[in-house]
C-alpha cells in the first residue's frame, strides 16, 4: 500500500461514537423524544451510531454470526463456486475491495456479498452449505430491515419530514448483506482489511462481532468502534445524507486488522432502487438551506461509486451544486 495509506500504529478502540438504547425497537412517549433526539445528534456529528436494545432477539444474531463464521470455516472447495470477478453476480465470494483486478493493491479481506431481499427472489440462491446459513440468513434479514425501516422513521422524525418519506423507492433498492472475514495478518500497520470509504447507498446495519476493527474518520482522526455484544452498528449513506441535504453525515470508515483473531462482520445495506431520483428533501430547503446537490438517478451515482475503486472517500462530492 502507498505509505500515506498505510494505517500505521493501530489506535485501539474507544468510546466515542454513541450507543442508542431503543427501547425494545418501540419507544413512546419521552422516550421517543429523547432516542430521536439521541439519534440526529449523532448523525449530525459522527455519522454513526451503536443502536442497543433494538428489539431483534439475541438467538437471531448468535446463529447469523454463527452461520457466516462457520461459512469462512469451510475448506476453499466448498466456497470455490461462489467466487468470482464479475461485479453483476450475487452471491459472489471475492477477496479485497470490489473490482480487485482495477487496485494497484490487494486488501486484506474476504467477503461473501448476497442478494437478500425480498427474501423469496434470492433465498434459492444462498449457500446451503454449512447447515442452517439459510434460515439463519432469512430471519437475520427481515429483523436487521426492520430495525433500518425503525431507525428511517425516527430520522424522519427528528427532521420533520413525512413519516413515510424513505418508503418505496428510497429504500426499496433490495437489500444486500455482506459477510466480511478478515483472516489474522502478521502486520496490521502496513495494510488495511478495508480502504476508507462512505457506504453509497442509504443505510448500513453492521453486526461488528467481538473483534476490534472498525474506525471512523472523526475531525481528521480515525476512532474506533467498541464492539458491544449484541449492539448494532448503524451508520448513514452517502444517500442519506444528498437527501437531508447534509445534516446527517455520512462518515467515511475502514476496517483495520489484527495479529491474532480473525474477525467476521456481516453488513446489511439498504439502498434506493437504481432507477429513483435523488435530490435533498424539498421540506429541508429554503433560503437559508439552498440544495446542496443536484437530482440524478441512483444508479448514475452507484456506477460513479464503482469506477473510483480505491478513491471512495466521499463520491457525493461529485454530485454537489456548482454554486454552493
Ligand atoms: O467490517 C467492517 O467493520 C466494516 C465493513 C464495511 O465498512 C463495509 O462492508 O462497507
Ligand atoms: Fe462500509
Amino acid at each position: 500500500m502507498p505509505m500515506e495509506k498505510r494505517p500505521g500504529n493501530v489506535i485501539p478502540a474507544w468510546e466515542a461514537i454513541p450507543v442508542v438504547d431503543l427501547k425494545g425497537g418501540n419507544p413512546n412517549g419521552e422516550e421517543l423524544a429523547t432516542v430521536v433526539e439521541q439519534i440526529i445528534d449523532a448523525g449530525k456529528e459522527f455519522g454513526f451510531l451503536q443502536v442497543i436494545n433494538h428489539g431483534v432477539p439475541e438467538n437471531v444474531i448468535n446463529e447469523m454470526m454463527r452461520v457466516a463464521e462457520e461459512f469462512f470455516d469451510m475448506p476453499i472447495e466448498e466456497k470455490l463456486p461462489y467466487y468470482s470477478t464479475d461485479l453483476s453476480k450475487l452471491p459472489r465470494l471475492h477477496t479485497s475491495a470490489p473490482g480487485k483486478e482495477h487496485e494497484e493493491v490487494s486488501y486484506w479481506r474476504d467477503c461473501l456479498k448476497l442478494a437478500c431481499y425480498p427474501t423469496e427472489n434470492f433465498m434459492h440462491t444462498w449457500p446451503e452449505k454449512p447447515r442452517k446459513f439459510r434460515e439463519a440468513l432469512l430471519v437475520y434479514t427481515m429483523e436487521v430491515r426492520g430495525v433500518a425501516l425503525k431507525l428511517l422513521k425516527l430520522i424522519c422524525e427528528g427532521l420533520r419530514l413525512d413519516e413515510g418519506y424513505f418508503d418505496g423507492e428510497l429504500s426499496g433498492g433490495g437489500l444486500v448483506t455482506s459477510v466480511n472475514h478478515y483472516v489474522p495478518c502478521p502486520d496490521p500497520s502496513l495494510t488495511l482489511g478495508v480502504p476508507g470509504h462512505c457506504d453509497p447507498n442509504l443505510i448500513t446495519i453492521l453486526l461488528q462481532g467481538k473483534v476490534n476493527g472498525l474506525q471512523v474518520l472523526y475531525k481528521e482522526n480515525w476512532i474506533g468502534v467498541e464492539p458491544i455484544p449484541g449492539a448494532f452498528v448503524v451508520n448513514f449513506g452517502e444517500q442519506l445524507e444528498i437527501i437531508t441535504n447534509g445534516m446527517m453525515k455520512s462518515a467515511e470508515h475502514r476496517a483495520v486488522t489484527n495479529k491474532t483473531a480473525s474477525r467476521t462482520t456481516i453488513a446489511s445495506f439498504i439502498a434506493p432502487t437504481m432507477d429513483s431520483l435523488i435530490s435533498p428533501a424539498p421540506a429541508l430547503i429554503n433560503e437559508k438551506n439552498p440544495p446542496l446537490y443536484r437530482s440524478f438517478l441512483y444508479k448514475e451515482f452507484f456506477a460513479s461509486f464503482i469506477t473510483n475503486i480505491g478513491d471512495q472517500e466521499h463520491v457525493a462530492e461529485g454530485f454537489k451544486n456548482k454554486t454552493s
